[in-house]
């Protein structure tokens, strides 16, 4: 192709025989065939090469990273999110989702900082241009979603201080401070400016709690002879011990921990009960009747055959039940310069609190050239500022089951599984998500189209519904044939949503402020669910009026 100046679509489908940027789907994503059909539907391959030798326009690099950003957030895509996926645009925010947009972003980023390093390009002041176009991106992005945090001055951090002291002494390098945060515990604070890319904490391996403390200490080898013990678990009983071991490498960090961790696994019978009618309730049920297996099936093994490696007293089930919390709530999975994969606790780290928005969303693997593991910015932080981690996209029950919190943000990974089985559905022609897939929802203000045949519910969940009542019908069925199969889904969704919203119960007016944490929690995810099941009643019967008007219109 010879003219690459106007269009973002053939400056990016120029191939350059010098050089240029590859945005390139892995061979190793799950979703590949998917994501490969969703490029093609928006006239993208698999594989897009961006020119670099032709960049003459005055706005190239701001067109071409605003295309770059529609090809990496496809790429970048999760299973759900895929799902969700509409045809004209992301949603009503103008991208999929917080953390795909920052992911979808930096990954740009760091194609062009590796192109930087290759001596082959000589068109360094035009990816320069492209990288500046990127991270002004990245900052207007950061502008819309400010949160403001109060920070509670009358708490002394002594403790936290000391872990930091610690892990100076022990070679972090460290550009946050602690603090406790209204409606967070503790948090991490930005002591000066970051910028993208910066670390803002870098931790060697002997300052991780990993695998190794465990297989050194005396009780491995008793560990080690019971069956079927993951190494999660020894790490789990090694907590246990090592939380009251005074003379612990560790003993600053065990010293931070809180003595209750308020997860959904410690609710009480009130907010058990406060629960009735919502998924919540038999996730959580669910969870803690396998603990409680757990613990049962491990300590008359343990206790029983080796008192003095194990006493009693240490090993209760609160005491399990509180490692199980902290492991659940504050471990992170690393890949280690050996490409092994542990769950470890990382002191200092353990201060950073989730955000929907992270600053932080990649900082799983240690740097081989270093030995450390690094927190790197994905978007910039003000001094002040709170610092946030991603934890994963996680929906608020799981959010509230393992971590005892709730996002005040709209979750997008808030999402209503249905028992569908999608396993059937045949993938047509055209591109469609729901082949193979569970079938789910999610509040449907996530949606930009609410219009006819869309109501702002998911596509691929329509496109079931159809596929299994067109079977009555033949391609060339009149359209109020088929208008009046969208009415018979639409009346099914509505009393499927409709029983969903009974089970949930009246509103209940309580005021929430004298509430215990466990029963004002359950109040508030009980509130969600009914928001978002109401969001879909909603949406259905708007549907049913656009559709049942459409029918009242003479044919031609
Ligand atoms: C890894 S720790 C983070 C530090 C923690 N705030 C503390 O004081 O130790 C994870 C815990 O922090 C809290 N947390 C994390 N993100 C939060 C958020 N967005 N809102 C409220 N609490 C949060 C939850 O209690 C969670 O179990």
């Amino acid at each position: 192709m010879e003219d690459c100046k106007e269009s973002a679509s053939d400056i990016l489908l120029c191939m350059d025989e010098n050089h240029s940027i590859v945005l390139r789907l892995s061979e190793n994503d799950p979703l590949l065939d998917k994501k490969k059909k969703l490029l093609q539907s928006k006239g993208y391959d698999a594989e897009v090469h961006i020119q670099l030798k032709n960049a003459l326009h005055p706005k190239w690099a701001h067109t071409t990273a605003e295309a770059m950003l529609q090809i990496s957030r496809i790429m970048h895509l999760d299973e759900a999110e895929l799902y969700f996926c509409e045809d004209d645009s992301c949603s009503p925010m103008g991208y999929y989702t917080q953390k795909n947009e920052l992911e979808a972003l930096n990954s740009m980023l760091s194609q062009v900082n590796s192109s930087f390093l290759d001596d082959r390009c000589s068109q360094k002041d035009i990816l320069q241009d492209l990288w500046e176009a990127i991270i002004q991106l990245i900052c207007e992005f950061g502008d819309k979603n400010i949160t403001e945090i109060t920070v509670i001055n009358s708490q002394d951090c002594d403790k936290e201080n000391f872990l930091l002291q610690w892990g100076e002494k022990s070679g972090v390098k460290n550009r946050l401070q602690i603090a406790y945060i209204e409606g967070f515990g503790r948090g991490a604070i930005a002591a000066t400016d970051l910028k993208v890319g910066d670390i803002a904490l870098e931790i060697p391996v002997s300052a991780i709690i990993s695998e190794d403390a465990m297989k050194n200490s005396d009780m491995f080898p008793a560990l080690e002879k019971v069956d079927g013990i993951s190494t999660e678990t020894m790490l789990l009983l090694w907590s246990m011990k090592e939380r009251y071991n005074s003379s612990s490498t560790f003993k600053n960090y065990f010293d931070t921990l809180p003595e209750e961790f308020n997860t959904g696994l410690s609710f009480g019978v009130d907010a058990i009960v406060a629960l009735d009618g919502t998924l919540l309730l038999e996730e959580l049920i669910q969870a803690k009747e396998h603990l409680r297996n757990q613990y049962d099936e491990l300590f008359l093994a343990l206790c029983g055959d080796h008192p003095d490696i194990f006493p009693p007293e240490l090993y209760t089930w609160e005491q399990f039940l509180w490692a199980c919390e902290l492991w659940y709530s504050n471990s992170m999975k690393i890949q280690f310069a050996d490409g092994a994969l542990q769950t470890c606790l990382i002191p200092i780290a353990g201060f950073l609190n989730h955000s929907l928005y992270p600053h932080i969303t990649q900082y799983g693997k240690v740097d081989s050239a270093t030995n450390t593991l690094k927190f790197r910015m994905s978007r910039p932080c003000q001094a002040g500022e709170q610092c946030y981690l991603s934890y994963g996209n996680f929906s608020s029950s799981h959010l509230i089951t393992f971590y005892g919190f709730m996002p005040q943000m709209d979750n997008p990974y808030d999402i209503i599984q249905l028992d569908i089985d999608g396993s059937q559905d045949v993938c047509s022609d055209e591109f469609d998500a729901s082949s193979g897939t569970t079938h789910m929802v999610r509040g449907t203000w996530f949606s930009d189209n609410h219009s006819i045949f869309h109501y702002g519910l998911p596509a691929p969940l329509l496109n079931h519904f159809r596929r299994a009542q067109e079977d009555f019908l033949d391609a060339g069925s009149p359209q109020q044939e088929k208008l009046k199969i969208e009415v018979e889904i639409l009346e099914d969704l509505c009393s499927t949503f409709s029983g969903m919203m009974e089970n949930l119960g009246e509103v209940d007016s309580e005021s929430r402020e004298n509430m215990d944490w466990d029963v004002k929690l359950a109040a508030e995810y009980k509130s969600l669910q009914r928001r978002i099941v109401s969001s879909i009643l909603s949406s259905c019967y708007a549907g049913r009026k656009l559709v049942e008007d459409e029918l009242c219109k003479p044919t031609a």
